[in-house]
């Protein structure tokens, strides 16, 4: 069918163009990575608006905050006018989902972030679990196994949101947790603890009394499955779009589902299933598979199989790496660049190296982007960055001096120097309080809020409230380590070397251990145990004394955290960039044991590295160590010199075709003045674009003035 939108800057291809058009009401897209599946949504709202589809009633879903940001750029991209974009709901479902609960309930939602914050919750679910079923006779609750240890709570946590992600939590054997453990494949006592934090977070009411990260989503999906009819308060949305549905996980999915049946909208969604890489939150490429087909039996599914994010080089590079067959529609030579390290930080230099290429080869810094296996890698980079004098964002994850390990270590260097004043941000003072309090677990305190602030304004507080509230009388008989750390501050010159201080913090407080309380997570105490472990390393480095180590990290985050509009690279972690592009992908730390990291799935992790290779447009550099032994097994995989013959005879072939290709139709820059003469003329007005065109056949010589 003949499309009513042509967008600008772009040709859609064949396959574009037929889900852009499709007529099925309910159309699916699968792609591979960079295959326009955000594009061609665009284009699906954008054929919807030219069919004269208000644009109140399209609503545009996500899963992230990052993927609902790249479609509302998609679509001005190819060009619905700002205006129009704003009159759509673009929404991540737990935006919908917040939005929704908030009108049921008639307020506000909070949400308590950190997992630490839970924990008092998971021990009285323990507590109830243990009052509830311990002596009961059955061999099964013998067996059960309560520990209130930081690792078990952790546990217990990751197994509420894979059962929440999974709606396996309630049921139809309500009435034999065995059985409904069993069902759900989690351990008993999980079971039974998920359970019992869920009556304490609900108190009987359907209120809940808190609520977490993806609670919205789970209470959202949990009351379209009691009471079908909430659905009637959606609003009546036409056309229903979502990207990357390879994120889509059960409670998401009922959502979704119960929205397209009450609105009866039109639905397109487009995901690709190597991206799945949110497993914990019960992420699988059932959905795309199968679970929309049973739903709507009278789906329709279109491929999307051409990239227009790189050339033919990267494309089949990319298709040995998954075992794909995609091609590209890119005529572009995309350069793999291939650098070796042997230490760390070489592999930081090496990463200015290739930043300074790319400068001098004329390209823009902000095209620039250092993707990361995990957040410690980037103490030496940022280090490497600052010293060159190269400016940079870290959009999703904090730089590494306002991580909270790190904002502890810097807490504890100006509890020794007396120097909380040095930080020049209220945040980051009032950020290094509550890390200091964590990290010594007394963040829970009576009147810590009131006191944190009270610090964060009048610094010289600080020293006396660590040392006085664990110290003074109480100082010579407490036996916790942080008391035993602030005694051995009191005794440290100034001068002393700040490596060895460090060190001796983190061996007297056994951080690692600490870390893990704080966490919960063990993954995550883990990566904030070798964040510190980087700083410690830095500190020894710089040869530094305390006064002056203090100096210099209080100096580089007045660097790092200067708002730039140009002239900055992207430093950010690859599961955090879905979605998103850049004309240079620099992939530091390709070796064993960092990516793929042997603690995650193994198709997990190819699939994350997969979506860092694939964001790139122009230029990849890929870094490993010297060592061959030591290279990530990815590098193998791509077989980036086998593919190069079949690449350069792709991308000749691509040229010729480009040669060919004509626009359908030639926009005019005709003003609202001049709308009466272009008309006569024989000039089309587009509704959508809110241009004047004329179809590419007519004769161009009556518009030249405004070609
Ligand atoms: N027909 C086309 N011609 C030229 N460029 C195109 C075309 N369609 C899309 N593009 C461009 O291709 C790039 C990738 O598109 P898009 O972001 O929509 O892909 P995606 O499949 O959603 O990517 P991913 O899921 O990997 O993030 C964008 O820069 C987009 O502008």
């Amino acid at each position: 069918m003949a499309a009513y939108f042509i967008p600008s800057r772009i040709h859609p291809t064949a396959e574009q163009t037929d889900l852009q058009t499709a007529t099925q009401p309910v159309v699916l897209g699968e792609a591979n990575a960079g295959a326009a599946k955000t594009t061609t949504l665009a284009l699906r709202i954008a054929e919807s608006l030219a069919r004269n589809v208000e644009p109140a009633r399209i609503l545009a879903l996500a899963f992230t905050p990052e993927a609902r940001d790249v479609l509302r750029q998609r679509l001005l991209d190819i060009g619905v006018p700002w205006d129009t974009v704003n009159q759509l709901d673009i929404l991540t479902i737990e935006d919908l989902a917040m939005r929704t609960l908030e009108q049921l309930e008639g307020e506000p939602l909070k949400l308590t972030l950190q997992p630490r914050r839970l924990k008092t919750h998971v021990w009285r679910a323990i507590d109830a679990v243990a009052a509830q079923y311990a002596g009961r006779p059955g061999s099964r609750y013998a067996e059960l196994d309560l520990r209130k240890s930081e690792i078990a709570v952790s546990g217990y946590l990751d197994t509420l949101l894979r059962l929440k992600a999974r709606m396996a939590l309630q049921g139809e054997h309500d009435d034999d947790p065995v059985e409904a453990a069993e069902v759900a494949g989690e351990p008993l006592t999980d079971y039974l603890v998920a359970l019992a934090y869920e009556t304490i977070r609900l108190d009987g009411a359907e209120q809940a009394q808190f609520r977490t990260r993806f609670d919205p989503t789970y209470d959202l999906a949990r009351m379209l499955r009691r009471e079908p009819g909430c659905a009637q308060g959606f609003p009546r949305y036409r056309v229903i779009v979502c990207d990357e549905l390879h994120d889509m996980n059960e409670a998401s999915f009922v959502i979704v589902e119960a929205l397209i049946r009450a609105t009866g909208a039109f639905f397109t969604g487009v995901g690709d299933k190597h991206q799945v890489i949110h497993d914990q939150l019960g992420a699988s490429h059932d959905y795309l598979d199968f679970r929309f087909r049973h739903a709507f039996p009278a789906l329709r599914s279109y491929p999307l199989t051409t990239t227009y994010r790189h050339g033919p080089h990267l494309t089949l590079a990319i298709d040995a790496l998954m075992d794909n067959r995609g091609s590209s529609g890119v005529p572009d030579h995309t350069e793999i660049r291939q650098l070796h390290y042997d230490t760390a930080e070489e592999c930081a230099q090496r990463v200015v190296e290739a930043i300074k290429a790319w400068k001098k080869d004329k390209h823009r810094l902000e095209q620039c982007a250092v993707l990361m296996r995990d957040r410690h890698q980037s103490i030496a980079l940022e280090n490497a960055l600052i010293e060159a004098g190269i400016g940079y964002r870290v959009p999703v994850m904090k730089g590494y001096m306002q991580r909270e390990e790190i904002l502890f270590l810097r807490g504890v260097l100006a509890i020794t120097l007396d120097d909380l004043r040095a930080v020049p941000s209220y945040e980051v003072r009032t950020a290094i309080v509550e890390a200091l309090a964590a990290f010594a677990g007394m963040e829970a305190a009576a009147g810590f809020e009131k006191v944190k602030h009270d610090i964060a304004k009048e610094p010289s507080l600080l020293p006396g409230f660590f040392r006085g509230h664990l110290g003074g009388d109480a100082l010579a008989d407490a036996d916790t380590a942080f008391a035993d750390v602030m005694r051995y501050l009191a005794e440290v010159a100034p001068d002393s070397p700040a490596g060895e201080v460090l060190a001796e913090v983190c061996r007297r407080m056994d951080v690692a251990v600490v870390a893990k309380r704080v966490y919960v997570n063990p993954y995550a105490a883990s990566v904030a145990a070798r964040s510190i472990d980087g700083f410690v390393a830095m500190a020894r480095k710089s040869g530094l004394g305390l006064a002056a180590f203090w100096k210099k990290i209080n100096a580089a985050e007045v660097f790092a955290s200067r708002k730039r509009e140009k002239d900055f690279v992207h430093l950010d972690c690859v599961a955090d960039v879905k979605g998103q592009e850049f004309g240079h992908v620099i992939m530091p730390y390709l070796e064993v044991n960092e990516f793929p990291n042997p603690l995650v799935p193994a198709r997990t992790e190819r699939n994350l590295f997969y979506v860092g290779v694939s964001r790139t447009r122009q230029r990849l550099t890929l870094l490993s160590p010297t060592e061959a032994e030591r290279r990530s097994g990815f590098l193998r995989q791509m077989q980036i010199a086998a593919v190069a013959p079949k690449a350069d005879q792709a991308l000749r072939q691509l040229e010729d075709k480009v040669r060919e290709e004509r626009p359908v139709r030639l926009y005019l820059t005709a003003r609202y003045e001049d709308r009466e003469e272009v008309r006569q003329l024989g000039a089309q007005f587009d509704t959508v674009r809110k241009q004047w065109y004329i179809d590419a056949g007519l004769d161009t010589g009556p518009f030249q003035r405004w070609l």
